[in-house]
C-alpha cells in the first residue's frame, strides 16, 4: 500500500509538471515569503500541543468527512488551539488537493503541513510554492540517501521537515540524518494495523532536543493522555476531529 501510494503521488506530480516546470514551481517556492518556524510552535511546554488535520477520506476507513471549505476547517482548528495544520493533498486515496493545502494557507497564521507521499524535490517545491511551512518525510518510503537528500533539500528552501517512522530501524534512520522534529505513527501503512503501545515502546531513544510526535489513532482525550503520559510533545490528530464537533474535541484534547 505505501509504495502505491508514493507511485501514485509520484505520477501525479508528473502529470502536474506537464503544465508547471520544475523552473517555474522553484521559482514561486522562492517568491513565497519566508517560512514559519514550526520548531517554535511546536516546542515543548507544559502542556500537550496538536496537530489538526484535514483528512476527508483514507485508505483505511473511506470517507470520512466531506470538508467542503478546508479554510474555514482550518480556522476552526486555530481559534481552537492547534498548534499547527495537516494538510492532506493526497488525491487519490485521501481526497486532497494542493488547493486545499493553498486555501488553508491563506486563512491561519499557525504553520502548516502538506502531509504526502513525498519522494521529489518537485513536491517539496510545490508544497512551499503553495505556501507549505512544513512538509512530511516518510521513512519507510524512501531509501536513506534519498531520505537525506529530500531532508538537505527540504530545510534549504526553509521547511521544517516531520520525519515519520514506525519501527526502531526507522526512528535510528531519521536520527542519522539529525531530524529534529520526529513523528511515531501508530498505524502500519502497509497494513493499517494500529499499535498506541508503540510511541511508548520507541520513545526512550529519542533524544531531549528533538520534539516528539505521537500521530494517529487517537479516539479521544484518553488517549492523548496516555501519548502525554508516555512522553509526546505533541500529537497529530485526523479522524477524531473530522467525524466529531472540531472545536469541542480539540478543546478536550488541550485540556488533559
Ligand atoms: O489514515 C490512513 O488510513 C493511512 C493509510 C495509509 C497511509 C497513511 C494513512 N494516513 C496518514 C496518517 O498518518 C494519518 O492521517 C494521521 O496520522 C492521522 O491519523 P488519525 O488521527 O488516525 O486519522
Amino acid at each position: 500500500m505505501l509504495s502505491d501510494l508514493t507511485a501514485g503521488a509520484l505520477a501525479d506530480a508528473a502529470a502536474r509538471r506537464e503544465f508547471v516546470s520544475f523552473a517555474e514551481v522553484e521559482a514561486a517556492a522562492l517568491a513565497q515569503s519566508p517560512a514559519l518556524n514550526a520548531l517554535e510552535f511546536l516546542a515543548p511546554a507544559d502542556h500537550i500541543k496538536v496537530i489538526a488535520e484535514v483528512k476527508r477520506a483514507s485508505p483505511s476507513r473511506g470517507d470520512l468527512a466531506a470538508i467542503a471549505d478546508p479554510a474555514a476547517l482550518a480556522r476552526t482548528y486555530a481559534a481552537n488551539g492547534a498548534s499547527t495544520i495537516s494538510v492532506l493533498t493526497e488525491g487519490r486515496k485521501f481526497k486532497g488537493t494542493l488547493e486545499d493545502l493553498r486555501a488553508v494557507r491563506a486563512e491561519v497564521s499557525v504553520p502548516v503541513l502538506r502531509k504526502d507521499f513525498i519522494a521529489e524535490k518537485y513536491q517539496i517545491l510545490e508544497a512551499r510554492a503553495a505556501g507549505a511551512d512544513l512538509v512530511l518525510l516518510i521513512v519507510a518510503a524512501l531509501e536513506q540517501e534519498l531520505l537525506a537528500e529530500l531532508n538537505e533539500f527540504a530545510l534549504s528552501l526553509g521547511l521544517t521537515v516531520l520525519v515519520e517512522t514506525h519501527s526502531r530501524e526507522e526512528l535510528h534512520r531519521a536520527l542519522d540524518i539529525d531530524a529534529k522534529l520526529i513523528g511515531v505513527n501508530a498505524r502500519n501503512l502497509s497494513t493499517f494495523e494500529l499499535d498506541r503501545e508503540l510511541f511508548a515502546s520507541l520513545v526512550g531513544e529519542i533524544p531531549t532536543d528533538v520534539i516528539k510526535v505521537a500521530e494517529s489513532a487517537v479516539r479521544d482525550a484518553t488517549d492523548v493522555q496516555h501519548y502525554r503520559d508516555a512522553g509526546a510533545d505533541v500529537v497529530l490528530v485526523g479522524e477524531a476531529l473530522v467525524t466529531s464537533d472540531p472545536a469541542a474535541t480539540l478543546q478536550s484534547f488541550l485540556a488533559v
